[in-house]
């Protein structure tokens, strides 16, 4: 019998606080943790006791900082680590034959309440060699914990970071939302990631799940798939809409033909440059969400038939401006095709009624009195069109040809009108999202757009659009877009996010660092791998201005640093290391978290967890946390803890013999 509850559907209890992964669970580790804990048994091992240090030796992403994250899993799994009946049977099964049958008796009876687990605070700034957690009790039960406290550490803590940074280079007033679920490492990686991203700063995410098992905010717009599934007007089943004040049934769809008209002068892009299927797609999302259309605007690449004039226009324009031009920003930015589709893509779309059966002039579910006649004999190729270079000017206005602005503007001439129908029954859209081109200049010329509509409807609003951009953002491409200059509000980013594409893993490590009272040191020829041993306990140490200076490693036996007085700080394997630190404020780095079988702290909300990450960045000096060269952040060890790592160096390192 299974005795864990599994969610439908999913994989966490619902348990209110306590809501659980239900994968996380004391088989969830290394079989090596098992054979050990039985050696250590056969061993007569069940009464020694031991500290392990889990840290890591190295911040993720060339930078030189990590967000800790991922301790309230891990209390969870201690208050809940139990073998069940069933896996005690499976243990039965898998390990080597000839396992002593009351060691399954004592596996059944473990638990963690002989367990004392002190942790840094979730959601502060940590660095290599300080330990992030600290787990002292029964050697046996200390050692199981491994593997299970390393995977919800390791990841937690790389996702938290990885979204901090995003959040940092993206700055504090845009929104970021976390698009990766279909991209992650499986499902509940891409569950660890929206939670993770959201506590490193993002705002929401698109799944709906950790919307609901983490109160996240969920938020999303709408896929290519809705626009190409409209071809024609035609296939509208309901045009109509409930005025928001009046409440009166009004067509949509006339009046944002109407708009239309009106606005491909203003946009300077004609009704038959736009595509009819996008225009249908749109005023039928439309109706289904009135105060929360937001459309994709990007879909479609219609070649005009000025096309071809325009593309020499342009190339007279470039010229001209070549000989004066300022510098070059991105030419074909990783093969992007300026404001185009690429691969030589045709999105076809066939003339009003040529699709669906409807007759040209019949047009069966179109009032009398809207004029079609710019779709009606149009029959419409898009193409993809050259690679182009775009230019721009120091404050990052792009110059593109005239015919990639045209084929944007098919979306944003269908958005407008459809925008502008629902704003005469009372509804206000929220915005457009650009999911391929170039995303600087277009959101550029997106807002430049609604600026426009906006003084020549009277629709101050319109200069709010919200502006949302996704396809395969990184940390590097907002920082380009910034140089850049750019109009987006929101960024959705998915796969370098949720892969952590730029590091993949954070390495956190478990070492013993002392059993029954005595030492532990575990040497290698790479001295950063040599462990520092001991039961010990950290601090960091601040100056005046309120910032970070420097993360100090004790022997828990030592007095704190106190404020005002010297204190010597060296780097633990460099002898001539070392700096006076007269501290102006002492953090005591480590809480009591779990003892006695109990969570011995008020745990956090998310929600709290994620405002501590940008409290603590903040005491960060902009230095360490910039993203080219960064400096690296201090972390020393006493000078007791000095001597005694090096006394037990010296006492653990076999003494050669040269022959
Ligand atoms: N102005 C810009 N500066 C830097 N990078 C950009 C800029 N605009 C877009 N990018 C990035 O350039 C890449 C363009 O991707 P890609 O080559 O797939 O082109 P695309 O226009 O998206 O084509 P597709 O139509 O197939 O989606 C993306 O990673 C995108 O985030
Ligand atoms: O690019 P990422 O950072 O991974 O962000 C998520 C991507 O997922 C979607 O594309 P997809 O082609 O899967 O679906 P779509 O039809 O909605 O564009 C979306 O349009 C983004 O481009
Ligand atoms: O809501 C969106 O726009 C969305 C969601 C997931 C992936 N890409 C886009
Ligand atoms: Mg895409």
């Amino acid at each position: 019998m299974n005795d864990r509850e599994f969610g439908a559907g999913g994989q966490f209890m619902d348990r209110g606080r306590m809501n659980q992964n239900g994968v996380v669970q004391p088989l969830l580790t290394d079989l090596y943790q098992i054979t050990m804990a039985y050696a250590y048994w056969k061993s007569d091992k069940t009464d020694d006791t031991a500290v392990f240090d889990l840290f890591f030796r190295n911040n993720p992403f060339h930078g030189e900082f990590t967000i800790f994250a991922g301790l309230e899993e891990c209390l969870k799994f201690l208050d809940s680590f139990h073998y069940s009946q069933s896996d005690i049977e499976y243990l039965k099964q898998t390990l080597p034959e000839g396992i002593e049958n009351e060691f399954f008796e004592y596996l059944g009876n473990l638990t963690a309440r002989d367990v004392t687990l002190f942790a840094i605070d979730e959601g502060t700034v940590a660095f290599p060699r300080v330990p992030i957690i600290k787990i002292e009790g029964p050697l046996i039960i200390v050692q199981l914990l491994e593997t299970t406290l390393l995977t919800l550490v390791n990841y937690a803590s790389l996702m938290a970071t990885n979204a901090a940074r995003y959040r940092m280079v993206a700055g504090k007033h845009v929104k970021l939302l976390e698009f990766g679920l279909r991209r992650a490492q499986g499902p509940d990686g891409g569950l660890s990631a929206s939670k993770y991203s959201y506590t490193g700063g993002f705002d929401g995410t698109s799944n709906v799940l950790a919307g609901k098992l983490f109160n996240i905010p969920v938020k999303g717009t709408h896929a290519h798939a809705y626009i190409t599934s409209f071809s024609s007007v035609g296939e509208l089943k309901t045009r109509l809409i409930k005025h928001k004040q009046t409440g009166i049934m009004e067509d949509l769809l006339e009046r944002a033909i109407h708009h239309r008209q009106m606005l491909s002068h203003v946009l300077d892009v004609s009704t038959e440059e736009s595509s009819e299927g996008e225009l249908a797609a749109m005023v039928s999302y439309a109706i289904a969400f009135p105060d929360g259309f937001m459309a994709l605007v990007d879909t479609y690449d219609v070649k005009s038939r000025e096309t071809e004039q325009a593309r020499t226009e342009t190339n007279l324009i470039n010229d001209i401006k070549s000989e004066n031009s300022p510098p070059k920003i991105k030419p074909n930015v990783n093969g992007l095709k300026n404001g185009q589709r690429k691969n030589g893509q045709v999105n076809e779309h066939k003339a009003n009624g040529q699709q669906n059966g409807v007759s040209q002039n019949g047009t069966k579910d179109m009032p009398k009195d809207i004029d079609l006649k710019d779709t009606k004999s149009r029959t419409t190729t898009a193409t993809a069109t050259e690679t182009t270079t775009t230019t721009a000017t120091s404050n990052g206005t792009a110059y593109l040809p005239k015919y990639v602005e045209k084929s944007f503007r098919s979306g944003l001439l269908n958005f407008s009108a459809v925008a502008l129908a629902l704003n005469d029954l009372g509804y206000h859209a929220l915005g457009i999202r650009i999911d391929s081109g170039d995303l600087a200049y277009l959101s550029c010329l997106a807002r430049e757009t609604f600026e426009k509509v906006a003084e020549r409807f009277k629709v101050p609003w319109f200069n709010k659009l919200t502006i949302v951009a996704s396809n395969d953002i990184n940390e590097d491409t907002i920082l380009s877009l910034n140089e850049q200059g750019h109009k987006i509000d929101c960024f959705g980013i998915g796969t370098h996010l949720v892969t952590c594409q730029r590091q993949p893993a954070l390495g956190c490590v478990y070492k013993l660092v002392e059993i029954n009272g005595q030492p532990r040191i575990k040497l290698s020829q790479d001295v950063e791998k040599v462990t520092m041993p001991g039961n010990k306990n950290a601090y960091r140490l601040y100056s005046a201005d309120g910032h970070a200076l420097i993360d100090l490693l004790q022997k828990v036996s030592e007095p704190p640093p106190a404020v005002g007085q010297k204190v010597l700080c060296r780097h633990p394997f460099q002898e001539s290391k070392r700096a006076y630190v007269i501290p102006s404020h002492v953090e005591s780095l480590y809480k009591v978290y779990w003892k006695s079988g109990k969570i011995c702290q008020q745990l956090p909300t998310l929600e709290q967890v994620r405002e501590k990450v940008q409290i603590s960045l903040k005491t960060l000096r902009n230095d360490h946390k910039r993203t080219l060269n960064p400096t690296p952040y201090k972390v020393a060890v006493s000078d007791n803890l000095y001597n005694f790592i090096h006394d037990l160096w010296l006492q653990n390192a076999p003494i050669g013999e040269l022959s």
